[in-house]
């Protein structure tokens, strides 16, 4: 329902909506604005009365003095208003933008991540970062402005209409002619934004690929592949963008030029009524000072027609986005007890092909449970089936005793936590990136976690110690330490259920121990489920599950596996071998 009327409301009201209570700021803001335009005659009002009475003989001394004051006033108080107005109003256009982007971001943490995955990051950033900045001309000039342009030549036509409708037609001619023209300049812009904006979508996400993807173009020597990839994107934009300015600027030029004419029809008109005895001089001066005064308002609507365009392209995109369908909440969530994990006859797949067919298992609480397989098998998919990242297609996940469907997404967070393969560092302080995990947390927490996870001896290293930020750190930190990093935001959580997703993949033996530690200290008393290429750290867990193509192919502790599943013990063979490898190369570096 609300849905419903979110398609079918205007685009400006589509984005006011985010204004929340900022609303009456822009109504200050319109008021102040069409006081501003009406001070902005002032001075034409008043040159008009010191010339009419020079010419009637009528100018005294205080005359004199006294309209060029009020000339003056009225410039100072158009230009202080103006200023004050759009003070009001881009307060305004910043709330709504802060508003957007985190509506946006929130809606993004409800969706599943394959709803996420299917737009690139570009696509993401180009509408939270650019798009949503392209809404601060039209909220905090267009909108304000708009209303004091309309107003003031309305009342300044009605009073010339009074004089003589032929000279208020001559003000307004060039005014409409040129915004028509104008307006006829973006009849057919919504087709080449669209490609602008696919142009522009590419490019951002080309860019975003390359930096992320540098150390692999560098490791396979890919720059002249990348770069030409990205150099076409760049050039797709000029292109598009030369194209638009070409269909533009004829229009542009005509339209810039006509608008402030209005002398030209003005004049000869008013010359015309005048020497006919239709108008008297003092009306004549009046008329021409007042047409003069009205074309900077007329100018406005060219801003306001760009505007409107710019609205109707970006509200329907970020509606698009605020439309993405959630992982179903339940209306009425229950509650789960305890910290077991059951898995169902779950069946599920990414897209079409199905990729885990039908596995159950239950993991009591407080107890290890581990998942191996060969790479593909399933492993992180499960995983993150549990954190109910994406909906199974068909089984169930119960954690606590209960669906996670029918748990509330903030009740299912705080019972796991997830250790990922990729453990992203967010743009700010360590202290900050740890703090994630509790967000409520003290320095002194922050920093007991990080000790717990072995993170504060290197955290030490870093001249700014725990603010340093992980922007600047990321280059320096290791694949190990910035799991390290991970374990101490969850050691913080003190979530009842932990998975750990390849922890410790990218350790080396001299860090594996320390790691190993830290891990110890997570997962104390929790119910774990873990998934490590490297056996040893598994083989005292309660249950360990070999995953094949999708399917648990085999179940058992360590000893019964070794017996009782090939797959587990060729998979163990490999893990010694690598092991003695490993140690041989220790031992031949130390000779
Ligand atoms: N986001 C995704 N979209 C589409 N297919 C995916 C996605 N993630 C994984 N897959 C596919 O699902 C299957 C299982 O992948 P998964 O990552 O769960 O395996 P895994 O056992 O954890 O592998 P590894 O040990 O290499 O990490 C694979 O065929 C993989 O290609």
């Amino acid at each position: 329902m609300k849905k419903e009327k979110a398609k079918h409301e205007s685009p400006y009201k589509g984005i006011f909506r985010f204004a929340s209570e900022k609303k009456q700021q822009l109504t200050f803001s319109v008021i102040l604005s069409v006081l501003s335009s009406i001070f902005g005659i002032v001075p034409y009002i008043a040159v008009a009365v010191l010339l009419q009475s020079a010419l009637e003989g009528r100018l005294t001394m205080e005359w004199a003095v006294l309209l060029p004051v009020i000339a003056l006033c009225g410039f100072f108080l158009k230009h202080w208003l103006y200023a004050k107005s759009t003070l009001c109003s881009h307060k305004v256009a910043y709330e709504i933008i802060k508003n957007i982007r985190v509506t946006v971001m929130r809606k993004m943490s409800k969706v599943s991540m394959g709803t996420v995955q299917s737009k690139s990051s570009g696509e993401f950033k180009q509408l939270i970062m650019d798009d949503a900045d392209r809404l601060e001309v039209p909220i905090a000039h267009a909108i304000p402005e708009m209303i004091a342009s309309t107003l003031v030549p309305v009342l300044v036509i009605l009073y010339l209409l009074l004089i003589d409708w032929r000279m208020a037609l001559a003000a307004l001619a060039t005014g409409v002619i040129g915004n028509v023209i104008y307006y006829c300049m973006l009849i057919g812009r919504g087709e080449m934004m669209k490609e602008y904006m696919a142009s522009n979508a590419n490019m951002n996400a080309t860019i975003v690929e390359y930096v992320n993807g540098m150390e692999v173009i560098k490791a396979f020597n890919q720059t002249a592949s990348s770069m030409d990839r990205f150099q076409s994107s760049v050039l797709k934009v000029r292109d598009v963008t030369t194209k638009w300015y070409r269909h533009c600027w004829p229009f542009m030029s005509i339209s810039q030029a006509v608008l402030p004419s209005s002398i030209a029809f003005v004049l000869p008109v008013g010359m015309a009524l005048f020497s006919g005895g239709a108008v008297s001089l003092s009306e004549l001066i009046l008329c021409i000072l007042l047409s003069m005064a009205i074309v900077g308002s007329l100018q406005t609507f060219l801003d306001f027609w760009e505007s409107t365009a710019v609205v109707a392209e970006v509200q329907p995109r970020i509606q698009a986005l605020l439309d993405m369908e959630e992982l179903p909440e339940p209306t009425q969530p229950k509650h789960s007890t305890g910290a077991n994990v059951e898995l169902k006859d779950v069946h599920f797949g990414y897209g079409d092909s199905e990729v885990i067919h039908g596995v159950s298992f239950a993991a009591k609480a407080g107890t290890v449970t581990a998942l191996v397989g060969p790479s593909g098998s399933g492993k992180s998919t499960l995983a993150k089936l549990i954190a109910r990242f994406w909906d199974v297609d068909a089984g169930a996940v119960l954690v606590g005793g209960t669906d996670v469907r029918e748990l509330s997404l903030s009740d299912l967070t705080e019972k796991i936590s997830f250790v990922s393969q990729d453990n992203f560092l967010f743009n700010m302080s360590l202290r900050d990136n740890i703090r994630i995990g509790k967000p409520e947390a003290t320095d002194k927490e922050v920093e007991w976690a990080a000790a717990q996870a072995g993170c504060d001896e290197f955290i030490a290293r870093f001249p700014k110690s725990y603010d340093t930020n992980a922007g600047d750190a990321g280059a320096r930190l290791s694949g190990g330490e910035r799991q390290r990093l991970a374990i101490a935001r969850a050691i913080l959580k003190n979530a009842p259920i932990v998975i750990l997703d390849e922890a410790t993949a990218f350790t080396d033996p001299e860090n594996e121990d320390k790691l190993q530690h830290s891990i110890d200290k997570l997962t104390k008393g929790k119910t774990l489920i873990v998934i490590a290429h490297r056996l040893s750290t598994i083989m005292y867990a309660d249950q360990i599950l070999v995953l094949e193509d999708g399917q648990i192919t085999s179940r058992g502790t360590h000893e019964q596996l070794l017996t009782s599943s090939e797959t587990y013990l060729d998979m163990w063979k490999a893990h010694i071998s690598t092991m003695d490898w490993s140690m041989n190369q220790e031992v031949s570096e130390s000779c």
